[in-house]
């Protein structure tokens, strides 16, 4: 029945993406898309914060459906030139490591759209983290026209030459549209069990997130 699609085993999903909104019409549907199917499921959203490239309509989409919107900025990003208006609650943190570290673990899920080297980078550390164990919350690539193939050829290049373990590359899961990959995310079972057991969530954060007193917790 249709209304299994409108609850949700996440409260909060975190989605990088272009601070850019690229070349075609099809990544912006996309974001717009996601936002919507986010509000569809009840589910909140946290992200880099502002209103730039798919960064804004992904969050104005979440923003008009009623759903709470927590943006991450670090201090140095919050000029309105750099990163445009923000949306929802902002949360100043003082580098892009707290930024991080804060929207991990805010988030019950991990899905990048298309994007630079930021959405790149953001993405391959929620990847290794889940291979360390540091968490077991599902990551998707919302591959909009196939955007991410040949990063996904590559991660299987690399599975071939013996770089990345079989199960690892099971991490990451991949779908053309939004509705699609949040159903493969609800269905994700964790099957990473590498787990470096002493390193936990906490412990990360623990090391990695120092509140805006410069005080960690
Ligand atoms: C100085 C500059 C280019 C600012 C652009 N304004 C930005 N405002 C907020 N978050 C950003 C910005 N640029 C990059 N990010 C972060 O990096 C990702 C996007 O970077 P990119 O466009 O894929 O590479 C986002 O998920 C966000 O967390």
């Amino acid at each position: 029945m249709e209304e299994l699609t409108r609850s949700s085993r996440f409260k909060r999903i975190c989605v990088f993406c272009g601070s850019s909104s690229g070349k075609k019409a099809s990544y912006q549907d996309a974001a717009v898309e996601l936002g919507k199917e986010l509000v569809e499921r009840r589910i909140d959203l946290v992200y880099g914060g502002g209103s730039v490239g798919l960064m804004g309509l992904v969050s104005q989409a979440v923003h008009d459906g009623g759903r709470h919107v927590l943006g991450v900025i670090p201090r140095t990003l919050m000029p309105r030139e750099i990163t445009g208006e923000t949306i929802g609650e902002v949360r100043a943190v003082s580098d892009m490591h707290q930024r991080k570290a804060e929207m991990a673990r805010q988030a019950d899920a991990f899905i990048a759209l298309p994007g630079g080297y930021g959405t790149l980078e953001e993405l391959l550390e929620v990847i290794t983290w889940a291979q360390l164990g540091i968490h077991r919350k599902p990551v998707g690539l919302l591959n909009v026209e196939g955007y991410y193939n040949s990063l996904l050829s590559f991660i299987d290049k690399a599975v071939d030459e013996g770089f990345i373990s079989p199960t690892a590359r099971r991490i990451i899961l991949s779908a053309p549209t939004a509705k699609q990959l949040v159903r493969e995310l609800e269905e994700y079972v964790p099957e990473y069990d590498e787990v470096t057991s002493t390193l936990i969530w906490e412990e990360v954060e623990r090391l990695s997130y120092v509140p805006e007193s410069g005080v960690p917790t």
